[in-house]
């Protein structure tokens, strides 16, 4: 995998032009209603026109049925289906063939037993994210939430396997977190927001900055 940033959550033309201004590589638009991200289709339309050609456009569901996905593809044309939610590897080789698009599988992590999620998703899915379980709560999103896990559970797993490093970053960590995982690739949605599905131009800036000074250091 390339060196890659991506800003998930993104709703609002303002906050999408920082993140393009800023240059990531990849925004994320969520499609999940219980989520404070969550975008209308015709929100979800505008933005993704707007980001069009800048960066790779991506569409995150949560256990999401065909139907759904297909008023996703249909009115955001996205560049990449991330998938938030229980799908297992069959369910994501469906939706890969369906829908025509790659797809990016989000795995939860506590323990070093869960990343052998990874080897599972790796044959199906073009792209692994490694995110921190959610908490054991009846109406937990399933992610979003700001919350780490324990990286040092990344020291030594192979760096050419597709993984996105996510959960809990922002511009005051993700500089540890490569440093300590050599991950190519980061994901952020709360650590650049002033609360939660409010993003901060500021912050989207300095989280990109501060990722890829880490990536060349
Ligand atoms: O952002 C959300 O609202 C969301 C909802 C449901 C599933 C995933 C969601 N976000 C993704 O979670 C990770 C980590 O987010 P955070 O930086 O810890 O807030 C990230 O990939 C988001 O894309």
């Amino acid at each position: 995998m390339d060196k890659l940033v991506k800003i998930c959550g993104l709703s609002t033309p303002d906050t999408l032009d920082a993140a393009l201004s800023a240059g990531a590589d990849w925004v994320g638009f969520v499609r999940f209603p219980k989520s404070p991200r969550h975008v209308s289709l015709e929100t979800g339309r505008d933005l993704s026109a707007q980001a069009k050609g800048r960066a790779l456009r991506v569409v995150l569901l949560v256990d999401a049925d065909d139907s759904f996905i297909q008023e996703a593809v249909e009115a955001l044309d996205p560049d990449l289906l991330q998938l938030h939610g229980h799908e297992g590897p069959e369910r994501v080789a469906a939706i890969r063939a369906r829908f025509g698009r790659p797809v990016m599988k989000a795995i939860g992590i506590a323990e070093a037993a869960d990343l052998s999620g990874l080897a599972a998703y790796a044959g199906v899915a073009d792209h692994v994210l490694l995110d921190a379980k959610p908490p054991r709560m009846p109406d937990a999103l399933p992610g979003g939430n700001g919350l780490s896990f324990d990286w040092r559970l990344l020291v030594g797993l192979d760096p050419r396997l597709p993984f996105m490093l996510s959960g809990g970053l922002g511009p005051g960590n993700v500089t540890e977190a490569i440093k300590l995982t050599g991950s190519k690739a980061v994901d952020v949605s709360s650590g650049v927001e002033v609360k939660p599905g409010v993003k901060d131009p500021d912050k989207i800036e300095a989280f990109v900055k501060a990722a890829r000074a880490a990536f060349a250091a």
